[in-house]
């Protein structure tokens, strides 16, 4: 038994993800929990013939622990999307203290579940999840995840448009680092199977995977950011997860986690001078089982990404982690 649960579940992610949820024949239960309009989302999905069986809650009455109790993965869309002309860390005012709180809620009602992180900044979002998780002494880094997955989504489709091949979830693309502009560090040259880029399109390639949100942030103009897509990759993440736990083999995904506490992480983190940091992750029973080290096998050009991803991502990670020692007066 399988129960899935989504906080924020009423959002433009919410939606869509609850939606690819609650057609998955791996989730035998789904509880989606918003501060506005659940029960109109549970009534309308509830109506599709598929395994789970669907509730809804809002905070009243105790809406949150009744949506986490007995859940196995929590996924979190809570919290603002981007305006144009904002940067994934001007969320943080709002979304830290909205992830905080659901996170307070998880350790207290379902410390077991698996976490998977979406709300921005990435980031900071999961050293915030992780240090509640600290203070409640209930924190496993193997079941806490940023989900990174659109970064890889868009390293697959975007250079389809150079190798032309048909089915681009074909190409295997490792994404590293974090989610946002510079700490985005998609690895072309490790692609399989492999794949030939032309000098003069590999740059543009690469920030156009680094600012692919910004692309959709501006269509959207001013209406929100990112969301079927981003709905698509949580459910893939978190699909594979469960399949992973389930016993499947060979599922390796990058994923944003605890470097330290994920075995092979620790050379990861002294390499990187970074605890926090997505890498292609090896997924099983008990969540990030094993951490691969791909960093010895990448080019030149992708060491110096590196440099710029490992500096943005330092300042992000302490401000998250200061912001649940110390936080800002209300
Ligand atoms: N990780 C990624 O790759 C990725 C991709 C796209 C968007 N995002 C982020 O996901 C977040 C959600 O985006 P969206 O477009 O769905 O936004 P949205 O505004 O459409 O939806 C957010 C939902 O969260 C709900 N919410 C707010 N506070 C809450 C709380 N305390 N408890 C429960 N629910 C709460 C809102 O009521 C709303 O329904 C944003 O922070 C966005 O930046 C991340
Ligand atoms: O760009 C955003 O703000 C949303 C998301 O992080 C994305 O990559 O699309």
């Amino acid at each position: 038994m399988v129960k899935a649960v989504v906080l924020g579940a009423s959002g433009g992610i919410g939606q869509p993800l609850s939606l690819l949820l609650k057609a998955s024949p791996t989730i035998d239960e789904l509880s989606l929990y918003d501060v506005v309009n659940t029960p109109g989302v549970t009534a309308d999905l509830s109506h599709i013939s598929s395994i789970a069986k669907i509730t809804g809650y809002l905070p009243a009455d105790d809406g949150l622990k009744k949506a986490l109790t007995g859940a196995d993965v929590v996924v979190i869309p809570a919290g603002i999307p981007r305006k144009p002309g904002m940067t994934r860390d001007d969320l943080f005012k709002i979304n830290a203290g909205i992830v905080r709180d659901l996170v307070k809620g998880i350790a207290e009602h379902s410390p077991k579940a698996f976490i998977l992180v979406i709300s921005n900044p990435v980031n900071s979002t999961v050293p915030i999840a992780a240090e509640v998780m600290k203070q409640a002494n209930v924190f496993d880094p193997k079941r806490l995840f940023g989900v990174t997955t659109l970064d890889v989504v868009r390293a697959e489709t975007f250079v389809q448009d150079i190798t032309g091949e048909k089915d681009p979830a074909k190409t295997v693309i490792p994404v590293i680092g974090g989610h946002s502009g510079e700490t985005i560090v998609p690895l072309f040259s490790l692609a399989k199977p492999s794949v030939k880029i032309p000098q003069d399109k590999l740059a543009p390639l690469i920030k156009r995977v680094q600012f692919g949100g910004d692309e959709v942030v501006k269509a959207k103009d001013g209406t929100g950011s990112a969301t079927l897509s981003m709905a698509y990759a949580g459910f893939r993440f978190a699909e594979k997860l469960i399949k992973a736990t389930k016993g499947e083999k060979g599922i390796v995904e990058p994923t944003y986690v605890y470097l330290p506490g994920v075995e092979g992480g620790d050379a990861i983190a002294k390499e990187t001078g970074v605890d926090y940091f997505s890498v292609p992750v090896e997924l099983g029973p008990s969540g990030a089982e094993k951490a691969t080290n791909i960093l010895g096998d990448i080019s030149s050009d992708e060491k110096q990404l590196l440099e710029a991803c490992k500096n943005g991502l330092k300042g992000n990670i302490e401000k998250g982690i200061e912001f649940v020692h110390n936080p800002p007066p209300k």
